[in-house]
């Protein structure tokens, strides 16, 4: 399958839910005020949230249409959904000089982050980027021997230390490896997940210290990991991370498994961060940069 392909599969469940949402609104109907009242409705229903809504709903009610019937309905919904997008989908840019670019990779237990870093690395190495590993996540054994079976999958390095291990130092080892060998990319997995865990968050701090000393450009991106199908708590999780934790973009993962896809459009409009990439699957190939136009006709179950 196309990306495009596996990218229309994965909003499959969240397009079959809008347009549940949607089904009757518009049937038959003028476009008065109780129309456009359940066209919000619908949206909210489908985790656009409030704000991405409010403004879909204004921006038809702009049009003045006297009426509308459902696949009319649909591509507005399309076009409104990719103007928020649009500003935010950007691609990863390797751009720290002196190499290595570094990224720190932050998100909550289970969202995805490990996984997210192998798929990641993968798309690098797809564009000749040199790739380099680091384990900084020493708090479960499991994740720094995940992170070794990605590395042998997409053929990148892997810098490990021991389960309990100090992570800066990891880190450090990382930076002068890809300065020795010339590597363009050093992406870290961190153990700085839990909001409410404040020595988790130190550990960050001082990874970022460690960081800033072999480069005051480093970390060149602090990337939140979030998992879709949690809905508005992935909303939340960005709230307490992007001041705590310096956030500077976002990958949204797991977009395949969950009918909470529209949660990518709530984050857009609420945030305005950058979104890197977006996760549709576990192979190595299933997370991409994205095109806001691709995305937004699959989330309104229209053909790419
Ligand atoms: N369907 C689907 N599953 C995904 C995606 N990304 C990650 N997963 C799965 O989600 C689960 C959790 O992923 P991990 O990478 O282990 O999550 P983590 O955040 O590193 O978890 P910890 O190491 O426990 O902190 C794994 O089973 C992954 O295969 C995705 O885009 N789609």
């Amino acid at each position: 399958m196309s990306w495009l392909d596996r990218l229309t599969a994965g909003f499959k469940k969240t397009a079959d839910k809008v347009g549940e949402n949607l089904t009757g609104i518009v049937k038959e109907q003028a476009l008065d005020t109780a129309t456009l009242d359940d066209i919000e409705e619908a949206l909210i229903a489908s985790d656009l949230g409030p704000e991405a809504s409010k403004r879909i709903r204004e921006a038809i009610a702009a049009r003045k249409f006297e009426q509308l019937d459902e696949r009319g309905l649909r591509t507005i919904l399309a076009e409104e959904i990719e103007k928020i997008l649009a500003p935010v989908a950007k691609p990863l840019d390797v751009w720290g000089f002196p190499r290595p670019h570094v990224i720190l990779v932050i998100g909550v237990n289970g969202s995805g982050k490990t996984t997210t870093i192998g798929k990641l690395g993968h798309w690098l190495k797809e564009q000749d980027y040199g790739v380099l590993l680091a384990a900084g996540d020493t708090f479960r054994a499991a994740a720094i021997e995940q992170l070794q079976i990605w590395g042998d999958r997409i053929g990148a390095p892997v810098i490990a230390g021991k389960e309990g291990g100090d992570a800066a130092g990891i880190v450090y080892d990382g930076v002068k490896q890809a300065t020795a060998q010339g590597i363009d990319c050093l992406i870290v997995d961190t153990a700085g997940r839990l909001q409410n865990k404040t020595h988790l968050m130190e550990e960050l701090s001082k990874v970022r210290r460690v960081l800033g000393r072999l480069n005051p450009e480093a970390p060149h991106d602090i990337l939140l990991v979030l998992d879709a199908t949690t809905g508005q708590n992935a909303l939340n999780q960005i709230e307490v991370f992007k001041e705590s934790a310096g956030v500077t973009g976002l990958i949204m993962t797991k977009l395949d498994g969950t009918a909470r896809g529209g949660v990518l459009v709530a984050a857009a409009e609420k945030f305005g961060m950058p979104i890197h990439a977006i996760g549709v699957g576990e192979g190595a190939g299933d997370l991409r940069p994205f095109d806001p136009r691709a995305v937004a006709r699959a989330i309104a179950g229209l053909p790419a």
